[in-house]
């Protein structure tokens, strides 16, 4: 496991391209999990478990993080919401497993994650175990920058589009434009405070063609990955949130034309203005690509 979950382009950067949710209840599911090159995992609680079976569910997760057989991911394991008869529960088990971070659906204000913080530290949480809020509702969309900086161990927004969607009285459109302004809304909180951000599901486990497109929008909206619920989206979102052989080449070849015009406040690779900024955001390609390199898939 991994002991924080730094932004893109820090140094001790954990890809999270591809976070797979699975029903915890699910023990075909957890055990195919293993073998599978998602770069996190989200042990659900709570909306893929039935109700009579949420404490095996809380069980079977908790040993599951303890079990050490899921090799390099990021484990997370996600509670039922605050004020359901589980979450307290839920909370304390999650804490005292120490995943990587333990995920909260619904998160609705600041003094939510410090109340969740609290808890978390008084279950006994190890100091490795992060906070992720998941973003899904209209009250959250609004108060997006105050919960991304209410704690430093809040390390990762994850949108929740299908509670969003609901909220909202919106559809599900191709393009997603009914929801585009939550989602940038909570991508610029994110970034503002120099935390991860993870899009929400592609629901059509069938459509590739869709989820590519999918997650290629939110590549280019800034997201770092996209959360997941089959197997079959694993490798598409890997591709989709790694940089590309030509942007490889393309950060390369920046750094070696500024590093050549040394001194210089600007110089030209292939024929664009290359400034300071440029050459920053060659660094996080390759920091992001050697990161995901290091992974092996
Ligand atoms: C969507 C599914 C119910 C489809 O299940 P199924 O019909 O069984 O799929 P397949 O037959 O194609 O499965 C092939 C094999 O893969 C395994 N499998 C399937 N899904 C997963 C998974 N998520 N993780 C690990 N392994 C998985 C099957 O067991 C088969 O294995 P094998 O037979 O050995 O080859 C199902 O995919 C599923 O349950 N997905 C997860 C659903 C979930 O977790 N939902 C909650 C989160 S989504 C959400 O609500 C986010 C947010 O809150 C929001 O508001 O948006
Ligand atoms: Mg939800």
């Amino acid at each position: 496991m991994s002991e924080t979950t730094p932004t893109t382009g820090s140094p001790a950067f954990t890809p999270l391209r591809s976070v797979l949710y699975m029903p915890s209840s699910n023990a075909k599911a957890l055990e195919k999990a293993k073998g599978l090159a998602c770069d996190g995992i989200i042990f659900d609680l709570e909306d893929a478990v039935a109700p009579d079976a949420k404490e095996s569910a809380r069980d079977a997760a908790c040993a599951a993080v303890r079990s050490g057989e899921y090799g390099r991911r990021t484990l997370t394991i996600r509670v039922n919401g605050i004020g359901t008869r589980w979450h307290d529960a839920d909370l304390a088990a999650a804490s005292q497993a120490g995943p990587d971070a333990v995920v909260v659906p619904k998160v609705g204000s600041a003094a939510e994650v410090q109340q969740l913080v609290a808890a978390m530290e008084a279950a006994g949480a190890p100091e490795s175990t992060a906070l992720w809020a998941m973003v899904e509702t209209p009250g959250a969309i609004l108060d997006v920058l105050a919960i991304a900086r209410a704690h430093e161990r809040l390390t990762c927004l994850v949108m929740g589009t299908n509670d969003l969607v609901k909220e909202l009285y919106a559809e599900h459109v191709p393009g997603r434009a009914p929801i585009l302004p939550s989602l940038h809304t909570a991508l610029l909180a994110a970034r503002a405070a120099g935390i991860a951000i993870v899009d929400g599901v592609y629901n059509d486990v069938k459509d590739l063609e869709g989820f590519t497109a999918e997650c290629l929008q939110g590549r280019q909206m800034g997201f770092d990955g996209k959360t997941l619920i089959h197997p079959g989206q694993v490798e598409g979102a890997n591709q989709a949130f790694a940089p590309s052989d030509d942007d490889v080449e393309r950060a390369r070849g920046i750094l070696q034309a500024w590093e050549e015009g040394q001194g210089s406040g600007v110089v030209t690779y292939q024929g664009r203005m290359i400034e300071n900024l440029h050459v920053e955001s060659a660094q996080r390609t390759l920091s992001i690509h050697e990161a995901v390199q290091a992974l092996g898939s």
